[in-house]
């Protein structure tokens, strides 16, 4: 099996802050074809740009594997990291401030990495041009950043990231400053661009309805992959006149699925824990319906004041099992008595 075009296996970030270390990443695994278009969500502090950093080549892991189109990213020599970043890898960014020189007009700003790369004379116009085209801004070149909307700077910046031909497109909340309908239009631009180029592109996004524009959507939880969303193509169901669903989201279906990394392992999230009061161990079962996880049944040993025929008095042993109250503080199932007699004292 040839392997993914971005593999990351137990990919850990930390940062050192000074005496502090700050787990950003701890142990995510990741796999994205060639040509899939993803986007990624999670809360603030998840990680989600920690990520998007390293698979750009602007920083580094500090352990575990990751590679893109067969590059190493962990091992690379800077040198080699640089070019990687600059031919390899487009960058979309949320502020257009940070995409585009405000004073240069469309086309000089996407000539412009081009002309950073060496590349001269005609054939830099002439994809330029080209790509503003195919982004749908083809009566827009010579407009400078100030004289266009926001969802026209962001479909330059998607030009300008395109311009050395890169095999990776990077978004890191393109459509976080745009109404709902300019933000759909960018979506389709990058739908459009890894169906017609076949470029792979991964979306940071805090937009919930992400999942409609995009084929895979991965969920980043405490720094580490939680669950995928995966975006199936129903077939239309005719409505009862016989017409075809009028909206989009009639003709998808979705299926979130947790993440099980290559050890099984699997990420619970933090707020299910928390109402079922599980710290540290819990019971799993398997059961017909699937695998059941229940909150850790407690063990403590008690001791009975047992009266006999005088003989027999003493002190019984017991264990006792008891759940753990759930957060609402509802005791589930009670205390009860497992073991038989474990020692027994003998009456003086
Ligand atoms: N350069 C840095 N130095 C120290 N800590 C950092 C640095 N960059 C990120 N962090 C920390 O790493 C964690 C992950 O940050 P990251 O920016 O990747 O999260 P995020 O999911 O992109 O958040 P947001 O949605 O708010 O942008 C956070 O706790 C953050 O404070």
């Amino acid at each position: 099996m040839s392997e993914p075009f971005i593999l990351c296996e137990g990919l850990v970030k930390i940062y050192q802050v000074a005496e502090l270390e700050m787990v950003a990443l701890q142990g995510l695994n990741l796999t994205i074809e060639q040509g899939e278009l993803v986007g990624i969500v999670g809360a603030s502090g998840s990680g989600k740009s920690t990520l998007m950093n390293i698979l750009g080549g602007l920083d580094r892991p500090t352990a575990g594997k990751v590679r893109v189109d067969g590059h190493d990213l962990l091992k690379m020599p800077d040198r080699q990291l640089n070019r990687y970043r600059r031919e390899k890898v487009g960058f979309v960014w949320q502020q257009s401030t940070r995409n585009l020189v405000p004073y240069l007009n469309a086309i000089q700003n996407v000539m412009l990495p081009m002309t950073l790369a060496g590349v001269t004379g005609r054939e830099k116009r002439r994809r330029a041009a080209e790509l503003l085209e195919i982004v749908g801004l083809g009566d827009r070149m010579y407009h400078h950043v100030p004289e266009l909307s926001g969802g026209e700077q962001q479909r330059v910046a998607i030009a300008v990231a395109l311009a050395n031909n890169p095999t990776l497109l990077l978004a890191d909340e393109p459509t976080g400053e745009l109404d709902s309908v300019t933000a759909k239009a960018i979506y389709r631009t990058f739908q459009m661009l890894t169906r017609e180029l076949g470029i792979t592109t991964l979306i940071v996004s805090h937009d919930p309805g992400i999942a409609r524009h995009v084929d895979r959507v991965v969920a980043i939880r405490d720094g580490m992959l939680a669950s995928e969303t995966i975006r199936h193509a129903a077939t239309p169901q005719p409505t009862a006149d016989g017409e075809s669903p009028a909206t989009e989201e009639e003709e998808h279906s979705f299926a979130e699925l947790v993440v099980l990394d290559s050890a099984g392992r699997v990420h619970i999230p933090q707020e299910f824990l928390e109402q079922l009061n599980i710290q540290g161990r819990a019971q799993l079962e398997l059961t017909e319906e699937g695998i059941l996880i229940r909150p850790a049944v407690h063990t403590r040993t008690e001791q009975v004041r047992v009266d006999g025929n005088g003989a027999t008095d003493g002190v019984l042993k017991v264990a006792v099992q008891e759940e753990q109250p759930a957060a609402n503080g509802k005791q589930r199932g009670g205390v009860r008595r497992l073991f038989g007699r474990l020692g027994r004292r003998k009456k003086e």
